[in-house]
């Protein structure tokens, strides 16, 4: 083991009770809003196909030129009432927003830079609006931070001169500033989502990150922070070169999940997967029709599936620069919420199962309860669904989770190993059975291996 000053500060999950709530959420909505929402990936009447919050270096603008959105941003069709409720209708029990994102705009009247929502047209603390607007509707709210800042002439790539790294710790000071303003001004704030931290200038300066972890949790204890922020002695990232988490959950997962047999070692860290509804849009595009689109079931499974391994899962949303929300969002958290609503048990304050991945869906189960629940996306064409348990797990009664009244047949066909015999029939929504078992029970012996 190396001797680290900046590597993870302890091992294990967190289990206090502001990231037992952090886990409990377990579905949040991610929300990117900047000035890259006015041109909506288009310049000049060309559409760039690359991330719409990249069209600054897409379409090659000079900062001055971008800086000059800051006057157009007055989103007159903006009501965060409107996003908040649509937020709670789809089921979300948190929210993080892009407080400022790699343009360096902010989306708070901060001391630190004049780059900021008070010089624009709308003027007022759009952020505290937001923030009083979700949590109004129960919804925790946490800050995304860019560390990469385009706007801020101090930022740097690289030290690779003196002149380099007095104009960087310019810019740490400035950041840490901007954070520390964020964790004060905001104190319903619960965790801070930190990106634009890869390169050189940061891995070289791993005790700020480590500094930052240590300010915020001061400033709101219980804060919680990603291990996307933290670089170690060695300029390790999110895992330190002992190979410890830093931060208090893994943020790694960025537009792709875990796999659940590959990567089971995921469940027994906290975690969470961002994810994009075009396969590479966080900022609003004008045409998505330049992408594949994921359908409200593939997010829906994602989200699942994210539990199933004992993480969480952050759904993302671009608002249009006049405030509004495209209509493919407002369907999504529609068609998503409506099943929420039903089945939204197997989702909140559960976890991790320990079964083996079977075809037919996911497996999860809510923290301390001896009920199984199963969420099925594909139904085999026999209707019989193949559960493998562990060693001493016996299963009892099954039913969908809408019909208890209605018996679904468990039957022990192997030792271990059973069928549940779903009705065969046209399903176009995920199933969820609740299976009733027992743990630590000896299986009866009855089953004989073959002798090959
Ligand atoms: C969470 C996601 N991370 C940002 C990002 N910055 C990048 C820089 C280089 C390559 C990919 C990137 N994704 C995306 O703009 C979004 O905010």
């Amino acid at each position: 083991r190396l001797e680290l000053k900046y590597g993870a500060q302890y091992t294990g999950k967190r289990t206090d009770a502001a990231m037992n709530k952090w886990r409990s959420n377990r579905f949040g909505q991610f929300i990117h809003w900047g000035l890259y929402a006015i041109p909506g990936g288009v310049w000049n009447g060309k559409t760039y196909n690359y991330a719409a919050e990249f069209l600054k270096s897409s379409a090659h603008i000079s900062t001055a030129t971008w800086d000059s959105l800051m006057y157009k941003f007055n989103p007159k069709k903006f009501n965060a009432k409107e996003w908040a409720k649509m937020a709670k209708k789809m089921g979300v029990k948190y929210m993080t927003i892009t407080t400022k994102h790699h343009e360096g705009f902010c989306l708070w009247p901060s001391r630190y830079t004049d780059f900021n929502i008070s010089n624009t047209p709308y003027k007022k603390d759009i952020l505290k609006e937001i923030v009083d607007a979700y949590n109004a509707e129960g919804i925790d709210v946490n800050f995304y931070y860019s560390v990469l800042d385009w706007h801020n002439p101090d930022w740097r790539y690289d030290i690779k001169s003196k002149e380099d790294s007095i104009a960087f710790r310019r810019y740490l000071d400035f950041a840490e500033n901007q954070l520390k303003e964020l964790a004060t001004n905001y104190p319903t704030v619960k965790a801070f989502w930190f990106d634009g931290t890869w390169d050189a200038s940061v891995k070289k300066n791993g005790w700020w990150t480590l500094e930052v972890e240590k300010m915020l949790k001061s400033v709101r204890p219980g804060v919680i922070i990603n291990s996307r922020l933290r670089a170690d002695d060695y300029g390790s990232r999110h895992k330190d070169s002992n190979g410890e988490l830093m931060g208090d959950y893994e943020s790694g997962y960025e537009r792709r999940l875990p796999d659940p047999v590959k990567d089971i070692k995921v469940t027994s860290w906290d975690w969470e997967a961002c994810m994009t509804i075009p396969e590479n849009q966080w900022g609003y595009h004008q045409d998505w029709s330049i992408s594949h689109v994921k359908s409200p079931l593939e997010l829906l499974e994602m989200l699942v599936h994210a539990t199933s391994m004992g993480g969480n899962f952050l759904l993302n949303f671009g608002p249009k620069g006049d405030g509004s929300i495209r209509s493919e969002e407002q369907n999504i958290a529609k068609t998503i919420g409506d099943w929420m609503a039903v089945n939204g048990q197997v989702i909140y304050n559960c976890d991790y199962a320990g079964l083996k991945k079977q075809d037919w869906g996911y497996f999860t189960r809510e923290k301390g309860s001896n009920q199984l629940n199963m969420v099925i996306f594909n139904v085999p064409v026999s209707g019989l669904l193949h559960v493998d348990v562990p060693k001493g797990m016996i299963l009892k009664k099954a039913h969908f989770l809408t019909t208890p009244g209605q018996q679904i047949k468990v039957e022990e066909i192997a030792k271990n190993q059973y069928l549940l015999h779903m009705p065969i029939k046209l399903y176009t929504s995920p199933q969820v059975i609740v299976v009733e078992c027992d743990n630590g029970k000896e299986n009866a012996n009855k089953y004989q291996d073959a002798k090959t």
